[in-house]
């Protein structure tokens, strides 16, 4: 496996930096570029809950978005943005727990690009499932 560190983008709330973003979660993405896909490690603290010590489904989302979002931001440096995305949340995420997401550029279409991606604890159970219509930007 070759993983690949993807630069961020400064101001993103996933994948930025805190002195261009203070609330950034400052994540590291990073490209398989053997099996072509994203991979993001992370461990949720205080700050990611909604019920106590289970994150936010909305972050884990925004996590998934970057995920599918750098899988297709790999292959065509073009600007794609989040058209419509189905989230399936079977585990809860837990404080402090280690996991990883994965995001995948599955095929494009025209304008469309179709992707998908998910969250799995360090036991290798799937805790979170989207799947997500890009669409090509015609200029920003
Ligand atoms: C990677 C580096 C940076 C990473 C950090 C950021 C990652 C985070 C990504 C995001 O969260 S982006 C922010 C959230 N998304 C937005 O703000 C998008 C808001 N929506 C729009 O700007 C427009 O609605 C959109 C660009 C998606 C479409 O408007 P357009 O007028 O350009 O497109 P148009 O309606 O002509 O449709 C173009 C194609 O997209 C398809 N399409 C549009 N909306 C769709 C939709 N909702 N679902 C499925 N397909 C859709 C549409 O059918 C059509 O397909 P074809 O080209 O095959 O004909």
């Amino acid at each position: 496996m070759s993983l690949k560190v993807l630069p961020g983008t400064p101001s993103c709330f996933v994948c930025g930096d805190k002195k261009e973003n203070s609330r950034s979660l400052e994540l590291n993405i990073c490209w398989d570029e053997d099996d072509e896909h994203t991979s993001i490690s992370f461990v949720p603290d205080g700050s990611w809950c909604g019920y106590e010590g289970i994150v936010h489904g909305g972050i884990l989302a925004a996590i998934l978005d970057d995920a599918m979002a750098w899988a297709i931001k790999a292959l065509d440096d073009r600007t794609y943005v989040t058209a419509k995305m189905n989230v399936t949340f079977k585990r809860p995420v837990q404080l402090h727990g280690h996991y990883s997401a994965s995001g995948f550029l599955d095929r494009k279409e025209e304008r469309r690009a179709y992707t998908s991606a998910l969250i799995q604890d360090e036991d290798g159970n799937t805790c979170v499932e989207a799947k997500a219509v890009f669409v090509l930007t015609k200029a920003i």
